[in-house]
């Protein structure tokens, strides 16, 4: 039983504005179909007063839940009793400060910093977010758990599953559009894989028709719990710096989960007192995903105090129906044209003075090479926060001396094909797996070198090369 008469969830809409229960299971307010916030009355319950105080809590090591990076800020999202809370650890991820990758975007030497959340138990950021919809999903007893994933979300999903032994996964993934590293994780893991004909959109139309008709519990990023989990990134963030709020925050945008997670934390910890400045965020498409990027830079949709034009958006997927355009990127977790949080995407861009780009496969496996080169290599999709933050450093958006973090979303192993084809001499394979998406040249490879298997050979090869 859901035990926090202090949470509750609450309609987006201004005009609507509907509150429910936290014990319900609802992924859009049943009144208007809108996304649902999870809030809290912290008049019931008392917030932290300062991080001093957030600290002192969590450097207690006889409670299990502080080692958790998500859960020991859980006083800043209290809808769990500490019992209820279901957790493998997650969230102990980095934030790096690194001049190498920073030379590249062309900030000055000490302002750029990623947060590796490749670190997660199961290599994705998604972790921060499972942790907290799977708790939710325990305290209502849910007893299966479905998604539809481009790769991340099943792998998380079916790793707390087959961990807890506490439900069973459904995963709902399109065909051919999955890494191999991802779908070893949902199949290793035992979840049950359901690979259906379409892509991304078309898995997720079809997985809530699914989890409302069988009363599966949903744990994509429409599930507001969800997002509750994934704002501790931000927490850990500002952590790292010590509580002060960097200039910028790059995130990758796919569904908009984290944008939208970055927004909430930012505009609550300003509300609770505990920043006075909240960094601005810069949102980063693939260029063959790009209905943000169109939708606020070509169409100027905004939030507007909760009210925006939804004929434009309605107009905007009207026209990809009839056209029958399709999300296209070798960056496949972001390989998404109907984010399902774009709202609270734009509420999130409108409370972080927000801008929104996108960045093309070329640029995305470049930065990428760099991210790796620099020592926490990422997949593809994360590598378009730093060929984000590079196009907006060019553009003279952000300054030489901002200090920016870019998220790193997900683990360098999570897609090995992507990195190989952009190292390797075979040009067969660079063509099939970087060359038929648009990728031209691999500028910064480092290209393994053929070398006999001879003691003479070997060491001329590494005086020549090493
Ligand atoms: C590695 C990676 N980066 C970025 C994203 C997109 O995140 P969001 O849906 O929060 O925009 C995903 C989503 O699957 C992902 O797996």
């Amino acid at each position: 039983m859901a035990d926090a008469p202090h949470a509750f969830q609450k309609c987006l809409s201004p005009d609507c504005g509907k509150t429910y229960d936290i014990g319900q299971v609802l992924v859009a307010c049943p009144a208007c179909g809108e996304l649902l916030d999870v809030k809290y009355d912290w008049d019931k319950v008392k917030p932290p007063s300062s991080w001093k105080e957030i600290e002192a809590n969590w450097s207690r090591r006889d409670n299990p839940l502080n080692f958790s990076g998500v859960w020991r800020f859980r006083s800043l999202f209290p809808y769990a009793s500490d019992e209820q809370i279901v957790t493998l650890g997650e969230g102990q991820t980095l934030l790096q400060q690194t001049d190498r990758v920073g030379q590249y975007v062309g900030l000055d030497s000490g302002k750029l910093h990623l947060q590796y959340e490749g670190m997660n138990p199961s290599g994705s950021f998604k972790d921060n977010g499972m942790t907290a919809a799977f708790t939710h999903a325990h305290i209502v007893g849910a007893k299966r758990a479905a998604c539809a994933s481009t790769g991340n979300t099943s792998a998380s999903l079916a790793m707390y599953c087959s961990v807890t032994q506490l439900m069973k996964a459904v995963i709902f993934i399109g065909s051919g559009k999955i890494s191999y590293g991802k779908l070893s994780q949902a199949l290793d893991y035992g979840a049950l894989t359901l690979q259906i004909s379409g892509d991304f959109d078309d898995a997720m139309a079809r997985v809530k028709e699914v989890t409302k008709d069988l009363g599966i519990y949903l744990v994509n990023s429409v599930n507001p719990f969800r997002l509750e989990g994934q704002k501790s990134v931000m927490f850990r963030v500002l952590e790292a710096l010590r509580w002060e709020p960097p200039d910028w925050i790059v995130v990758p945008g796919g569904n908009l989960g984290n944008s939208s997670a970055f927004g909430k934390a930012f505009a609550e910890l300003k509300e609770l007192g505990l920043i006075t400045r909240i960094p601005r965020l810069a949102v980063i498409n693939a260029a063959g995903a790009d209905t943000l990027d169109q939708l606020y830079n070509n169409h100027n949709l905004r939030w507007n105090g909760g009210r925006f034009d939804q004929k434009v958006i309605d107009g905007y997927y009207k026209n990809m129906d009839e056209t029958g355009a399709k999300a296209s990127t070798l960056a496949s977790a972001i390989e998404i044209n109907r984010p399902v949080n774009l709202t609270k995407c734009l509420r999130a861009l409108h409370d972080c003075d927000g801008v929104v780009r996108q960045v093309n496969d070329q640029e995305i496996m470049d930065a990428k090479s760099q991210v790796g080169a620099g020592g926490m290599g990422c997949e593809p999709a994360s590598a378009a926060s730093v060929a984000g933050a590079k196009m907006l450093r060019e553009e003279g958006v952000i300054a030489p001396s901002d200090r920016v973090v870019c998220i790193l979303t997900g683990h360098l192993l999570k897609d090995p094909n992507a990195t190989v084809a952009y190292h390797t001499t075979d040009q067969d394979y660079f063509n099939q797996v970087l060359g038929s998406r648009g990728v031209k040249r691999a500028a910064h490879a480092n290209r393994a070198v053929a070398v006999k298997n001879e003691l003479d050979d070997i060491v001329r090869a590494i005086q020549l090369y090493g």
